[in-house]
């Protein structure tokens, strides 16, 4: 049997704000298999980002286990995550988050020359990836040159950048109007299943989950 690219087993998180925990994740149980493209669902303030920020490796005090690529969370440093994070996932949030003062092709190129590939080789994944997602005449433009769904689209590309095994989507398309936002989720699935990538997609939007390949929901700190 293949192993998941992400299996999370009781993963728990609480917060305590005056005085007052709250357990957001109450032993929450999820299984990502390669290029499996999941939406998790969930009402505001289910927990969707603090899920996302475990699987992430961005921050800690979680109890339970996180594996990814066969890394256990739990058994890495420092370095370790922060190799985890390079290699093996790519990010896209609500916001761009683009390097304002780079192009875009140079957002795409940056992520690939950490990870420590040629620069040759960077900017021909750069201009593939961006051309893939309609783009190709817009590799020099600065983020402030490109609309919100052209800069999204960069997100996206910069999130691939590195082949990673799991993407992972704080609600991708959530900045952009309801077309636009159909227009890059459509897009952004397209090109995760060309790469063979697997991604776990937060949003709210019913519709737009039910494009993916499997729905999971967040309901008082478990998935349903
Ligand atoms: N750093 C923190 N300190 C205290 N409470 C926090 C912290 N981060 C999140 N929370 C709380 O955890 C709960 C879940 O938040 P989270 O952002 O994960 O929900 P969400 O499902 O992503 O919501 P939304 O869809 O609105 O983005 C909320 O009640 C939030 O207030």
């Amino acid at each position: 049997m293949t192993e998941p690219v992400l299996s999370v087993t009781g993963l728990t998180r609480s917060f305590v704000q005056g005085g007052v925990t709250i357990e957001v994740l109450r032993g929450v149980d999820l299984s990502v298999g390669p290029g499996e493209i999941v939406a998790l669902l969930g009402a505001s303030g289910s927990g969707k980002s603090t899920l996302l920020q475990a699987v992430g490796l961005l921050e800690g005090g979680f109890g339970g286990s996180i594996r990814i690529a066969g890394e256990e969370a739990a058994k890495l440093g420092g370095d370790g995550r922060t190799r985890v994070r390079r290699d093996a996932l790519g990010f896209v949030y609500q916001f761009h988050h683009l390097l304002p003062d780079f192009s875009a092709s140079e957002n795409v190129v940056l992520p690939q020359m950490i990870r420590g590939g040629t620069r040759a080789e960077a900017d021909a994944r750069a201009g593939s990836l961006l051309t893939a997602l309609g783009l190709g005449h817009r590799l020099t433009h600065k983020p402030s040159q490109l609309s919100g769904g052209e800069q999204q689209r960069v997100a996206v590309a910069r999130a691939l950048a590195n082949r990673p095994a799991l993407v992972l989507a704080d609600e991708p398309t959530g900045n952009l109007d309801e077309a636009t936002a159909d227009v890059v989720l459509a897009e952004f699935l397209r090109l995760v299943r060309g790469e063979g990538s697997a991604a776990l997609v937060a949003t709210h939007n019913e519709r737009m989950a039910l494009k993916m390949d499997r729905v999971v929901r967040l309901h008082e700190g478990r998935l349903a």
